[in-house]
């Protein structure tokens, strides 16, 4: 079992309040002043990666008294229970293991007493071997023609990972081969997506770790339908059709080959399973090696994580700093900014795995929690959020913290296209801490030869504050080990500060809500009298779309 104290009465949450006072008054450039070292203080370097978190607003004092409030929380033995198999999603009753599943060291892990390792291997063989044989041609569908397009059908869990990693690792795809991926119940998104492919070499990969999700199996009903229009005969499916699932039963009822299915287990939550054969679609996209190498970046991390002190320890520093914001700034949302387009998903994955992880407000001893859990997450990459959101965070009234995340080394190294990318990187940052004084705007006016009182009028609207606090990632490239690794210290980010926030990050009771709500209106829909029994808001609505449809 996990501690459960709550958050406001560890003794370093009372230093913190009173320290935040003293740092609330200071700006960044005053700490900077005060500290030539700041950036070696305030960075790590970790393999191919660089987290430079020194233009945040903390000093060393901030930091020691943060990591106190992670050691008072029992992060370190949390951390131990993950990786030891202890049942931490206490309200569903499980082990959390999305380690294992990445755990090349092999070493055994213990779920009830059983190594998972055997089964874990067991599967990626069998990814192995259906990757390649998709890959070389091998595989052939019902008119003996090689595979060309793959599409996934999922949601959640069983959709953003493979969505926003083949994206992100799209130019080590196989030229040939295109991944597609349908979520969305809304028919338009199967009929869209279908409307350009080829029965006889397409394959469909069902993605659901329940096989019970209404939204994938309406569309994996549709997709079959679509199939089998053209392909006329049953025995064909099993050329064209595999699951990915923890549910047996339900994909035997489904019609698919039992040979056919890759299974997971209810250790790996769904928002944590990119790792596991729901990552089938990336191995067979990019290659079962580049997806071999995700999860050894992954692994690294996961080793860093475990073993590393707290006060070098990323993903430990991270979630504090999250948590510095949060809960003593009043901060509401997190920003994560990519300046690189293939990493174009990275904040929309992560909407999920922070916000579904630590969007509670029961704590951990089923109280209500009296103090501010999950942020907001969002972001574009840049520079288009430049043009678009960039003037909230600069001269708005909400404090908004930003990961900044760039690699170094363009996949694409076209002109000089990379420079001014990373120009702006660089840019953003330094100007979002530093602002702009009303002395060095009125000086850059009447330089310009602007009248006095055309500059007075102007000064207010042209000065930035400044002291708005971003963390810098930058990386040598995005390769599958580097993405692993991002990915996991993301994911490791979100654990820290469920642990200390005092809630359980691993299930997802307010999903449930809407499935249940959904499930009871939607059999009201199924004729054209009016409906009478819900609210006038509800009535009025529903009554309206019977006589228009
Ligand atoms: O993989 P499935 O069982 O189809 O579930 C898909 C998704 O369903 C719900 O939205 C859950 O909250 C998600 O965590 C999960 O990823």
């Amino acid at each position: 079992m996990l501690q459960t104290v709550p958050f406001e009465q560890l003794p370093a949450y009372k230093k913190l309040k009173t320290h935040h006072k003293t740092i609330a008054q200071k700006h960044l450039r005053e700490l900077f002043a005060e500290d030539p070292d700041r950036h070696k203080k305030f960075s790590i370097r970790f393999g191919d990666i660089l987290l430079d978190y020194s233009k945040n607003r903390i000093n060393s004092r901030t930091r020691s008294y943060l990591i106190q409030l992670a050691q008072e929380a029992g992060l370190s033995e949390a951390i131990e229970k993950m990786f030891t198999g202890d049942k931490i999603n206490a309200t569903e009753g499980r082990s959390v293991l999305h380690v294992a599943l990445r755990n090349r060291s092999n070493e055994p892990i213990l779920s009830d007493g059983k190594d998972v390792m055997p089964e874990v291997n067991e599967v990626l063989a069998k990814m192995k071997d259906f990757s390649g044989r998709v890959r070389s041609g091998a595989w052939k569908g019902y008119t003996s023609k090689e595979i060309t397009d793959i599409v996934n059908i999922g949601i959640g869990g069983s959709d953003l990972g493979p969505v926003m990693v083949t994206e992100a690792l799209k130019a080590y795809g196989k030229p040939g081969l295109n991944v597609h991926f349908v979520s969305n119940v809304d028919g338009t998104h199967i009929a869209e997506t279908v409307k350009t492919l080829n029965p006889e070499t397409t394959l469909f990969m069902i993605a659901s770790k329940t096989f019970t999700t209404q939204e994938t199996m309406a569309n994996a009903h549709s997709a079959r339908d679509w199939f089998l229009e053209k392909a006329a005969d049953e025995a064909h499916v099993k050329k064209h059709f595999v699951a990915i699932s923890t549910n047996r039963k339900e994909v035997e009822k489904f019609g698919i080959d039992p040979e056919n299915m890759f299974g997971f287990w209810d250790w790996v939550g769904g928002r944590y399973s990119l790792w596991s054969a729901i990552g089938l679609s990336i191995a067979c996209f990019v290659g079962f090696q580049n997806f071999e190498q995700l999860l050894t970046g992954a692994h690294e991390m996961d080793k860093h994580f475990r073993t590393t002190k707290l006060d070098r320890n990323i993903p430990v520093l991270l979630g504090l700093l999250g948590i510095w914001y949060n809960n003593f700034f009043g901060a509401q949302t997190q920003a994560i900014l990519p300046y690189d387009q293939y990493l174009h998903r990275f904040a929309a994955y992560f909407q999920q795995g922070d916000m579904e992880s630590n969007g509670k407000s029961t704590g951990r001893d089923g109280k209500p929690v009296a103090h501010q859990t999950g942020p907001i997450i969002w972001g574009e990459p840049g520079t288009n959020g430049q043009h678009a959101f960039y003037q909230l965070i600069h001269q708005g009234t909400k404090l908004i913290p930003c990961d900044f995340i760039a690699p170094a080394v363009s996949l694409n190294p076209l002109g000089d296209h990379h420079k001014m990318l990373l120009s702006n990187f660089f840019a953003q940052t330094e100007a979002l801490m530093n602002g702009k004084t009303e002395e060095e705007v009125r000086a850059e006016l009447e330089g310009s030869g602007k009248s006095k009182e055309e500059t007075d009028f102007l000064t207010p609207f042209k000065t930035f504050s400044g002291n708005r606090p971003t963390n810098s990632i930058l990386v040598r490239k995005i390769t599958p080990k580097v993405l692993g690794s991002l990915i996991a210290m993301y994911e490791h980010k979100i654990f820290v500060q469920g642990i200390i926030w005092n809630i359980f990050s691993f299930d997802q009771w307010g999903v449930e809500l809407g499935k249940q709500l959904a499930n009871k209106i939607y059999p009201e829909l199924q004729n054209d009298w009016p409906v009478s029994n819900h609210d006038s808001s509800t009535n009025g609505l529903i009554n309206q779309y019977k006589r228009w449809r």
